[in-house]
């Protein structure tokens, strides 16, 4: 074995760690679950988001600062109602952010650290404000390539409405708390069309993470 061989790092494979980008509802989880693959993770910040708001600590909050409009029967916070509030309204979105975000950061910190300990091929960030709030938490700039997912508004609400009972119009109320769609798409490597079925999408993300693993070789 040449000298030179002997002393390469022998551990694991390095982690492949993207980024998923796009409006809301055009199927960024579908194809984070695609681009991971059977190996990979998918660390879903909307998931972390949901456990760290029903934990007891941040339903203490909730409650203090909202009050009961803000929970449900069962006494934890109510979804729904915080949606219908905070998004035409900063302050307590703000506020609600305050709580949640550090959290859910330092545990999206944690299952990156432990994919790549582990070796795990693949790491996907399906993290909704991965470009918003980069300066504080820095995972956008942590990612190998950004993928972006691009779908129109007008199927994007039909499906939130549809697939989450969400009222018509608050695809786009909500997105006015995020940084412009097309200023995400000019961030991205790659971009993925989402204007046929879900299949036609999961093949386009099968093939996109064939080549990214290729070109990580
Ligand atoms: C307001 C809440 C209770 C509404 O819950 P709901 O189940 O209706 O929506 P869910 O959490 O699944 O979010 C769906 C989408 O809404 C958008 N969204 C959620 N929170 C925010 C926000 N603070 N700013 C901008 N967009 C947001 C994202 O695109 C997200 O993918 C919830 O979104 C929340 O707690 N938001 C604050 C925490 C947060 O910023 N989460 C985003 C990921 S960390
Ligand atoms: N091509 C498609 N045809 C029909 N329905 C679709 C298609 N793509 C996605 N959907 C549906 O639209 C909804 C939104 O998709 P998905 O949950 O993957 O979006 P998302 O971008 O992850 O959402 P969010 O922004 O809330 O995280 C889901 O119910 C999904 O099954």
């Amino acid at each position: 074995m040449p000298a030179s061989d002997a002393l390469r790092p022998t551990g694991p494979a390095a982690t492949l760690v993207v980024g998923v980008l796009g409006g809301i509802a055009s199927g960024k989880s579908l194809v984070a679950t695609t681009l991971a693959g059977p190996m990979g993770v998918v660390i879903d910040a909307d998931t972390l988001a949901h456990e760290v708001l029903a934990s007891p600590e941040v339903s203490g909050l909730v409650a203090q600062a909202f009050g009961s409009w803000a929970l449900g029967p069962d006494g934890s916070p109510d979804r729904a109602a915080l949606a219908r509030i905070v998004f035409s309204d900063p302050d307590r979105r703000r506020l609600l952010e305050g709580w949640i975000h550090p959290r859910v950061r330092a545990n999206i910190r944690a299952r990156l650290a432990e994919a790549r300990l582990g070796g795990v091929p693949v790491a996907v960030l399906d993290v909704p404000l991965l470009l918003e709030h980069d300066d504080g938490h820095g995972l956008a700039r942590e990612c190998d390539a950004l993928v972006f997912v691009d779908a129109a508004l007008e199927d994007r609400d039909l499906r939130a409405v549809r697939d989450r009972g969400w009222p018509p119009g608050d695809v786009a109320r909500r997105e006015r708390a995020q940084l412009p769609l097309d200023r995400k798409r000019d961030r991205a490597d790659h971009v993925l069309s989402n204007d046929g079925s879900r299949e036609d999408l999961a093949r386009a993300a099968a093939g996109l993470r064939a080549e990214l693993l290729a070109a990580d070789r």
